[in-house]
């Protein structure tokens, strides 16, 4: 098979392959990994249908890693969708409300981050050997609450590996940080920072070219790498599962193989729906790819204009995750519909970057006709939690009523039948209170935890083992801090 290198969206350095572009998290211009081209699936729908996740997972990943051997993409896909998720399934679709919920959240950490971050420790262990590195790897990462947990415990405790983890202390909910926080593992560090989520991506994605700190890191055997979706290692794990959703759909006879279908996606870093854009361009038959924001709706406002604009209110809601506003995978979106163009990327960037925007150009514009964007409110995202809850006892946590709200509005607005499939991101009991709350007013008076068990009486299923012991789990992590110290934080960590 042909090598598939992979190039920065802003044109710097040369290309290089994918366990390098792994290694590196982010290419050393700021851009992201791309790959040259998007490669094509080269085994039918049918018999791609036949496959169980694990093989499923092997035929999408030879196509993007295609410096891994057979041996250790199957290896590596052996230790992460093993008896961490609660079902053998991995992904479980089910069908309520008059559409399909495609369940994301049943790995160790519940929610959907696990399906990319049980493999890539895996994937860059290997890199590490394949690059002869000889440095230990500080895995930088921005959370706005589910990355952070996965990317810890897919790393705690690898060898040649360091983690640091930086969150909003005051924009997670009470789950989201007591799994950080109780994280053990002398390789693990986590921090709070007085911010967003904004602000700690930016300052990690600064610490990634900041010339001085890399010469520091260099001298003391650190390389950084990234967990967050910046990383290549991230998307390709997840453009799996939108293969598998549709495939499920053919193997139960809900659709015929070629048929299209629409997912809905709730998201902020763009990572996610990405992927799902990966999944169309190598031949699987997606319509439409409905792009779910919250109250902070800069992509939705993105989309219906053409102009990216930061500069706004950002807003805490009960969807923490997707509480963002910019939205780094857009850049490579930007890139492919730019014609692979990275002059165009590098100067919208520059615009991001010293005014707080940018626009499309009319060509590219166009070109964003696979997409299309909505948003919820707080009170719609509530809601449509009740709504599904009474019409088919079925409970949604506030990320996935986001996409299903939205998808609502436009099966509407749009009169599109197409079967559809929600991207179930976080199982509810990540948000007990803002569920139940959207439920009973009189639930906003408690906590999280004291929640597990009225969340267990709506059908959710058990209080998972992952948190039942949660609320006493010691604290491990106590570190709280400015955003502009996020620097000195990571070289106090490394002693550098
Ligand atoms: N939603 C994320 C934010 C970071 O996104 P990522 O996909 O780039 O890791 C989170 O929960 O942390």
């Amino acid at each position: 098979m042909t090598q598939l290198l992979y190039h920065s969206t802003r044109g710097g350095g040369n290309p290089v392959t994918a366990s390098e572009a792994i290694l590196q998290g982010i290419a050393a211009d700021g851009g992201l990994y791309v790959p040259q081209s998007v490669p094509q699936i080269d085994l039918s729908l049918d018999r791609l249908a036949e496959l169980n996740y694990h093989q499923l997972a092997y035929e999408i990943l030879r196509l993007y890693l295609t410096d891994y051997s057979e041996e250790e993409l199957r290896r590596a896909i052996g230790r992460a969708y093993d008896e961490k998720f609660t079902t053998p399934e991995i992904a479980p679709l089910q069908k309520q409300a008059g559409v399909h919920f495609l369940e994301l959240f049943h790995g160790p950490t519940l929610a959907f981050k696990d399906m990319a971050l049980s493999i890539l420790p895996h994937l860059l262990q290997i890199a590490v050997k394949k690059a002869g590195l000889g440095k230990e790897v500080v895995i930088l990462t921005a959370t706005s609450g589910d990355t952070g947990k996965a990317a810890l415990e897919g790393f705690a405790g690898v060898d040649g590996t360091r983690i640091i983890v930086f969150f909003p202390e005051h924009g997670v909910s009470q789950v989201q940080k007591k799994q950080m926080v109780t994280q053990t593992g002398e390789n693990t560090y986590v921090v709070g920072i007085e911010g967003n989520f904004d602000d700690a991506q930016s300052g990690v994605k600064a610490m990634f070219t900041d010339k001085k700190l890399l010469s520091a890191m260099d001298k003391n055997g650190f390389a950084f790498s990234s967990a967050n979706s910046i990383n290549i290692g991230r998307l390709v794990p997840q453009v799996v599962y939108y293969f598998h959703a549709y495939l499920t759909l053919v193997s139960r006879g809900e659709i015929k193989s070629g048929e299209e279908i629409n997912f809905s996606v709730p998201t902020g870093n763009f990572g996610n729906i990405l992927a799902g854009h990966y999944a169309k361009q190598m031949g699987l038959p997606i319509g439409k790819l409905i792009c779910a924001s919250n109250k902070n709706k800069v992509l939705f406002d993105f989309f219906s204009s053409g102009t990216y604009d930061r500069k706004r209110e950002f807003f805490v809601t009960m969807s923490p995750s997707m509480d963002i506003l910019i939205s780094s995978n857009l850049e490579r979106l930007l890139y492919h519909i730019s014609g692979q163009s990275p002059g165009i990327v590098s100067d919208l960037m520059a615009n991001l970057a010293d005014t707080g925007q940018y626009r499309l150009p009319e060509n590219m514009q166009k070109s964003l006709t696979d997409f299309v964007g909505g948003y919820a409110t707080e009170e719609e995202t509530a809601q449509a939690i009740r709504q599904v809850l009474e019409s088919s006892d079925y409970l949604m946590d506030p990320h996935t009523a986001v996409a299903y709200s939205v998808w609502q509005k436009y099966r509407g607005e749009a009169d599109d039948q197409t079967p559809t499939v929600v991207v179930s991101t976080a199982s509810p009991y990540k948000f007990s209170k803002d569920v139940l709350t959207a439920i009973d007013a009189k639930f906003a008076d408690y906590d999280d935890f004291a929640l597990f068990k009225e969340v267990d009486k709506l059908s959710a299923g058990p209080i998972p083992q992952a948190i039942k012991d949660l609320q006493t789990k010691p604290v491990q992590h106590k570190r709280v801090c400015q955003k502009d110290e996020m620097r000195a934080i990571v070289e106090n960590i490394l002693g550098i």
